[in-house]
């Protein structure tokens, strides 16, 4: 890329310490290291991926040693998340200097210990977390009272929503933003992620106010971006918050800059828009979120997150990334525009959710999908069932198939208008339609609660892509099944998938896993067309 050119995001894509001082210098302003911020450290400047169990644990052991010899020379102590605890010590070292010196050396005992529960309790739950002074994980919802002060609204509509506790990223991303620091997170499909940013900036921003849109929350698809202001509004309940979806008609006929708004929530494609027709002043955002991060960064939607990123100029703002899948490329990109970010890793890094139960089957050719498709639905199936195609084109042969059999069948991809696909949504939320053939369109972030099954019709084209795609079961705990039909050419790819199998404890047949390592350039062969006409004439 020319360097007149050069983007925002793209800037430093490999991490100079000379070109970005400033932020280098932050990373480095670490007083007192904690366990978990000598984790940072490496993470910052070994680039490492998530820490092991294992890992965690004897570093844990370790940097405990350490920081029990420096600490007895420091007075202070920035933990966030202990307010309370040093608000009330502080008051006692004024009143009585000897009673305040045995105060301060219990505190410091304090201090420990609460490190070491959060340790403990962080590996309990597969929390990871890199990064100065993270702040304790939740133990209940309760503690966003005791802790920081949350409204009451947010409690009721969490216990409305029958949310009894945070789930892991919930616990440890919450604290994070509210604590004022920015978040790079990456957790299992289904896990929640979405109220982890929602609810702490609903929190920080108190109440609705005139002075523009405050916080942005980007998402990858218009129906992702449509679920999460329908989730947004839930949890905002009870308040007049103005959060606002940005579609098409709407940037066709309002200003935004004069529209009072919150929340907005939108596509990269949609807002940048709005900016280039000055129809949106970003300049007062206080909260800006990637969700779905790495797919906002590949190419072709990269550079209009890039404008949206540059257009929300204030220098307070506080960045988030959240994904199930986060390749190193994108992390690499990420820690060049976020400042003094805590990273949370929920389980391991890029691996499907465990409550899902993963199969791969061999159908040979093309023909053999159809068969095996038919077996699936002839030997007992539970709809609601997802059926992913790699193409519209593809979308439109397998639902000619089947719409005339007694499945109920719809089809969603890209060529439909936006109508038609939120019907097609929304028809298969109300469970009118029971077979979903599907694009990848809506293979991320799509919260379809009942999908017991997912069917890869057609075999992923990357790793991620069968990570979120396989995510659309299995959510919030409950259970789920994904079948992977492949054929002679998906050979080659197999290994990739077979090892995020493996690593989310499903089992694999040993050769998939010594297969010869394939190089994952988007796995899209040319594939017969489907249709049952060739084969029934030649049959005939
Ligand atoms: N604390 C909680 N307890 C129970 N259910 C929850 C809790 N938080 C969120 N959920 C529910 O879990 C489901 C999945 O949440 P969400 O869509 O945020 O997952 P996600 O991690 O963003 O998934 P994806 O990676 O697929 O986008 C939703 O139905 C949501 O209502």
């Amino acid at each position: 890329m020319a360097k007149s050119d050069a983007s925002f995001l793209f800037a430093g894509t490999s991490f100079d310490r000379k070109k970005f001082p400033t932020v280098f210098s932050k990373f480095k302003e670490k007083k007192e290291p904690d366990a978990d911020s000598l984790e940072g450290q490496k993470f910052i400047e070994n680039g490492e991926s998530a820490l092991t169990n294992e890992d965690t644990e004897i570093k844990f052991q370790s940097n405990n040693k350490k920081k029990r010899k420096r600490k007895t020379t420091t007075t202070s102590d920035p933990v966030e998340g202990f307010s309370v605890f040093r608000s009330s010590k502080s008051k006692k070292v004024k009143e009585d200097e000897q009673d305040g010196q045995e105060e301060t050396d219990e505190a410091k005992k304090e201090y420990h210990r609460q490190l070491e529960r959060d340790a403990i309790f962080r590996k309990k739950l597969n929390i990871h977390v890199s990064g100065s002074n993270v702040p304790s994980p939740l133990q209940s919802f309760a503690e966003l009272k005791s802790r920081y002060k949350c409204k009451s609204y947010i409690l009721r509509n969490l216990a409305e929503l029958g949310f009894k506790e945070p789930t892991p990223i919930q616990r440890q991303a919450i604290p994070v933003l509210l604590s004022g620091r920015e978040c790079f997170a990456c957790a299992p499909t289904g896990s929640g992620k979405t109220f982890a940013f929602v609810c702490p900036i609903l929190m920080r921003l108190k109440r609705a106010s005139d002075v523009g849109v405050r916080a942005v929350f980007l998402c990858p698809t218009r129906e992702l971006a449509a679920q999460t202001a329908r989730e947004c509004k839930k949890l905002a309940r009870g308040k007049k918050f103005r959060i606002k979806l940005m579609t098409k008609q709407l940037v066709k006929g309002a200003d935004f800059s004069k529209l009072p708004c919150d929340i907005l929530i939108s596509t990269p494609f949609r807002v940048q828009f709005a900016v280039r027709k000055r129809k949106l002043d970003l300049s007062k955002v206080e909260f800006l979120v990637l969700d779905e991060s790495d797919k906002l960064f590949e190419l072709g939607l990269v550079k209009q997150v890039d404008s949206v990123v540059k257009a929300c100029s204030n220098p307070k703002i506080l960045r988030s990334l959240f994904s199930a899948t986060l390749p190193d490329t994108v992390e690499d990109l990420a820690r060049t525009i976020m400042h003094d970010a805590v990273r949370v890793i929920i389980g391991r890094k890029n691996s499907a959710s465990e409550s899902i139960k993963q199969k791969l089957v061999y159908v040979g050719s093309e023909d053999g999908k159809r068969l095996a498709l038919r077996q699936i639905f002839q030997e007992g199936w539970n709809p609601p069932v997802l059926v992913f195609v790699q193409n519209k084109e593809r979308g439109k042969e397998l639902y000619n198939e089947l719409k005339f059999d007694d499945l109920r069948a719809d089809v969603i991809h890209a060529d439909l208008s936006q109508i038609q696909r939120e019907d097609a949504v929304n028809n298969f939320r109300a469970g009118k339609t029971w077979v979903l053939i599907a694009t990848d369109v809506i293979a991320r972030g799509m919260d379809f609660k009942g999908v017991n099954c997912v069917i890869n019709y057609d075999f992923p084209d990357s790793a991620a892509a069968y990570i979120h795609r396989i995510g659309r079961c299995g959510r919030a705990g409950r259970s789920g099944e994904a079948i992977t039909l492949y054929t002679e050419a998906d050979v080659p790819y197999l290994r990739n998938v077979a090892n995020v199998m493996t690593a989310s404890g499903c089992e694999v047949p040993s050769w998939m896993l010594s297969l010869p390592k394939k190089k994952w350039k988007k796995h899209r062969p040319q594939r017969e067309a489907i249709s049952t006409n060739s084969v029934d004439e030649e049959e005939e």
